[in-house]
């Protein structure tokens, strides 16, 4: 009933849809109305003239099932739909309302079968939450149909009227960015700490990193030694909006960074990226398709060589975020959705900040990785498309949480892409191999990159990490030297 309550026709009226049809040009933007419009080429060649259309949006009260619904209908379609379905990020939003953005997916179907709308009705079904809405078009106008639920006979009869799809201007602010706020980042602890709270009958393990915090919270810090914190942009994934998979989580045994997506092809360009190697008539439930390029996409940068050679030269104490006590439920936190993975490494923050305050009154500290990675990742993988759709520099959401204690500097290590194919040359991987890598990573990294130097207070300094680790380490004391004054 709030699904459909919430898609009624004026409701539906006042909301922009946005669709990632190609992640390097700008989202495509529509609304609907119940005059026809003819439509401009980008609107046209989405809703196309061969295929069938659909979207599906999630919307409920309570954001933990939100965000698992959405994830297995991800899921769902990635193990179920043949090659010849694109599948791309959309979304529904009231322009630049925080957290008006109801999450989704727009399919496009060119196969003969049924395989699609079969699956949208078994979702639907399932689930009271799901909205499928189809797109029909003649000649160059396209309307937009809400599927209405079997089992619901109920259902107004204008919620059957069908909308014609119009042309929406672009959004000043990516309506992804209208959700980051305590949904991908969180700025206090207490924010993190409800999202687990709401977690602990699905997540058993939510309790036990709820106690740890419970026990680790004076993060207070008196004048002591510095803290350095070191980041690295090495961990890199292709299409990384999906979350993660149990498939690519974080584990000793995978090197696979918990950005990476094993489904690339969703929501990338259907003219660039393949779908996965499955033939139409698949049966559902095939093992996912795995990305060939799933071992390249983890590019180590030498953060661990640095920080190890800093902890020796320094006489420093070496900590990490997410801290070795959290370790052992990293992996099952890595396997939910963004807004249970993300409160976790948030809290694994606050827990590491605790040692921190402890261990600065003895020596200095090195941190590896800090509150810089938990938001840049999390910023990239929550915004959709280019890099234009991340949050505008200066935006509140690259400030640093008033709660969390400060460091005294942060180091980015980056490479240079050249220094990347280099690399990757060396560890003797074929030009082919490389070039797909680039292009499929580039987006993402650029874009993570971009949300580290974003963030204010304290802002990364840079540091080139292609010359040889003796070179890096001492630059890097160059840099201590001079700003912390040691
Ligand atoms: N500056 C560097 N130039 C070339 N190779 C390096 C450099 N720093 C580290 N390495 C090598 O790269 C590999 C990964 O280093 P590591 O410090 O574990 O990376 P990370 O912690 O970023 O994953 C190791 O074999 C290390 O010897
Ligand atoms: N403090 C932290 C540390 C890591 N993360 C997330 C961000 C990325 O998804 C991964 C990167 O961590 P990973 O362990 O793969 O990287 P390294 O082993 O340090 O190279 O973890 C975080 O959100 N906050």
């Amino acid at each position: 009933m709030q699904t459909r309550a919430m898609f009624r026709w004026g409701q539906l009226c006042s909301r922009v849809f946005a669709v990632e049809f190609n992640v390097r040009s700008k989202s495509l933007y529509f609304s609907l109305s119940s005059n026809p419009q003819v439509l401009p080429r980008g609107l046209q060649e989405l809703f196309g003239d061969s295929g069938k259309v659909f979207s599906v949006l999630v919307h409920s009260e309570n954001r933990i099932k939100k965000a698992q619904m959405l994830a297995n209908i991800k899921h769902k379609l990635s193990i179920t739909l043949s090659r010849d379905c694109d599948v791309f990020e959309a979304s529904s939003f009231l322009p630049d309302a925080k957290n008006s953005v109801v999450k989704g997916v727009f399919i496009r179907d060119k196969s003969a079968t049924c395989v699609s709308e079969d699956t949208l009705r078994t979702l639907q079904q399932e689930n009271d939450a799901i909205c499928v809405f189809s797109y029909k078009s003649e000649g160059q106008h396209c309307w937009q149909e809400l599927w209405t639920p079997a089992n619901h006979e109920e259902v107004s009869k204008l919620d059957r009227k069908c909308l014609y799809v119009n042309h929406s201007p672009e959004a000043e602010h990516h309506p992804t960015t209208l959700d980051i706020k305590n949904s991908d980042v969180f700025y206090s602890v207490n924010e993190a700490i409800n999202v687990l709270r709401e977690c602990v009958d699905i997540i058993p393990e939510s309790k036990e990193v709820l106690k740890l915090v419970d026990k680790q919270l004076e993060t207070r810090r008196s004048d002591g030694f510095p803290v350095i914190v070191i980041e690295g942009l090495d961990a890199t994934g292709a299409s990384s909006r999906f979350g993660t998979f149990p498939e690519v989580s974080h584990s000793p045994e995978s090197s696979a960074s918990p950005e990476f997506s094993a489904f690339p092809w969703l929501g990338c360009s259907p003219l660039k990226c393949s779908a996965p190697p499955q033939s139409s008539a698949s049966p559902p439930n095939l093992v996912p398709y795995q990305n060939p390029l799933k071992t390249l996409t983890c590019f180590p940068i030498g953060k661990t060589t640095l920080t190890e050679a800093l902890k020796e030269s320094m006489n420093a104490t070496l900590l990490k975020s997410p801290p070795q006590r959290l370790a052992p439920f990293r992996q099952r936190f890595d396997s939910e959705p963004p807004l249970i993975r993300r409160a976790f490494y948030a809290l694994g923050n606050y827990i590491t900040a605790a040692h921190i305050a402890k261990e600065s009154l003895r020596a200095p500290v090195i941190v590896d990785r800090y509150w810089h990675s938990t938001a840049a990742y999390a910023i990239a993988t929550a915004v959709g498309g280019r890099m234009e759709n991340l949050p505008k520099p200066g935006s509140e959401l690259y400030q640093w949480p008033e709660d969390l204690l400060q460091p005294n500097l942060v180091l980015l290590l980056t490479l240079s892409p050249e220094e990347r194919v280099r690399r990757l040359r060396d560890r003797g991987q074929d030009k082919t191999t490389e070039e797909t890598e680039l292009e499929l990573n580039q987006i993402f990294r650029l874009k993570v990159e971009e949300a580290y130097k974003r963030i204010q207070n304290p802002r990364c300094m840079i540091v080139d990490a292609s010359p040889s680790p003796q070179q890096v380490l001492q630059q890097v004391q160059r840099l201590i030297r001079n700003k912390c004054h040691l």
